[in-house]
């Protein structure tokens, strides 16, 4: 199955590329980024003697010409002009921006007007323990965020369970790679060095996200108070969420019970840490309950689970391969 990757020169671009040259599956056909006329060699010093091929600049046409699919590890709004084009020629999407994510009323109240009305309801949500039939007969699936998908699948085998209008709490924790390679004050060295703290507490984009899905997988309402910090590290992400039981249940059987098919779902002991899944799509999930007080920590790796993995797994689905084919499990410890 040939494959394109648009936005390689980015975090997730790459990561998507050293996940696509050793799939047994997919061959990367077409590579782009915004200006083209360069070696990905030259994006990528790291591919060097590993991979050579010239970087295009993006052009949805030239696409459908050599690939059955695309990745788009683009930002949002402008995944979404991609898109439109790579669907029309009957070209395979699997978005990683937040363009189809949303039902259309949320999206243009979080982000901006959509520009592909006509595609967003036929997208279906990637994270595959939840949508894996629906993303196996689609033709463009709307990759979850790094936080939603750590936040979503730490809370969701519990909702059923949780005091109706009681409070949701998720305090999650990201490495600087989610914010992409673009420089920012945020991300600068010396602000980011020894350092930790919170940002858009209660206003952050993810928590409509995080409530859209509870809303439609569960067909229940809760406010999610959601509230994101930025920690000194690179790639990793570890969430904790924070709910109130109806009754004091068997938290460690309702986890077991929910995940007991998920590849990809490893339930620990012990509380998590974010070095056992760096490198992985692996999400740890660890549970613990003091009464009917609930806390659910869960750890991904925000670029591949939170990404790039769960990219690819999204498209072995779509294209009827096994779901962990070429996916990367072996964590970067120590
Ligand atoms: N980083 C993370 O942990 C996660 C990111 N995401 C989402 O994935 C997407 C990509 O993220 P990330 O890799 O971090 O972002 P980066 O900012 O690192 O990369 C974005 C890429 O998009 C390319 N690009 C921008 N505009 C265009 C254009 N018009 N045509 C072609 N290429 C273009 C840029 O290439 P160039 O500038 O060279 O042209 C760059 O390579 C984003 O939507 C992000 O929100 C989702 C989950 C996790
Ligand atoms: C550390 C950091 O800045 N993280 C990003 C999340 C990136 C991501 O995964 O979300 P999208 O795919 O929805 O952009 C943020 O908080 O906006």
């Amino acid at each position: 199955m040939n494959v394109a990757i648009i936005g390689a020169s980015g975090y997730t671009g790459l990561e998507l590329i050293k996940i696509l040259i050793n799939h047994p599956k997919f061959d990367i056909t077409y590579i782009a980024n915004s200006t083209g006329n360069e070696n990905v060699q030259d994006l990528h010093p790291c591919l060097k003697n590993v991979l050579n091929v010239d970087v295009q600049k993006a052009d949805a046409k030239e696409v459908s010409k050599v690939a059955d699919l695309a990745f788009l590890a683009l930002p949002h709004k402008t995944s979404m002009f991609f898109a439109k084009e790579l669907l029309d020629l009957n070209v395979k999407v699997v978005d990683l921006s937040a363009d189809y994510r949303l039902e259309l009323e949320a999206y243009e109240k979080h982000y901006c007007p959509h520009e592909d009305k006509e595609h967003i309801n036929g997208a279906v949500y990637g994270l595959p323990e939840y949508y894996k039939e629906s993303i196996k007969n689609t033709n463009l699936v709307a990759n979850p965020g790094c936080y939603p998908t750590a936040s979503l699948l730490a809370l969701l085998p519990f909702i059923d369970y949780i005091e109706s209008g009681s409070q949701i709490f998720i305090d999650a924790k990201s490495g600087v790679s989610g914010a992409g390679k673009k420089l920012s004050e945020a991300s600068h060295f010396a602000n980011l060095n020894e350092n930790i703290h919170a940002y858009n507490p209660f206003k952050h984009r993810h928590m409509p996200e995080i409530e859209e899905k509870v809303k439609l997988l569960k067909e229940k309402e809760f406010q999610i108070n959601f509230v994101p910090h930025l920690i000194p590290v690179t790639r990793g992400m570890l969430v904790s969420v924070f709910a109130t039981l109806k009754e004091d249940i068997d938290v460690q059987k309702v986890l077991e019970e929910s995940y007991k098919n998920s590849k990809f779902i490893r339930i620990r002991e012990n509380v998590v840490d974010i070095k056992s899944t760096a490198g992985t799509n692996f999400c740890d999930i660890f549970v613990a309950k003091n009464g009917k007080a609930l806390f659910v920590n869960s750890s991904i790796d925000n670029l591949l689970r939170g990404a790039s993995s769960q990219a690819v797994v999204n498209a072995n689905l779509m294209c009827g391969f096994e779901e962990d084919e070429g996916i990367p499990k072996i964590a970067y410890v120590p």
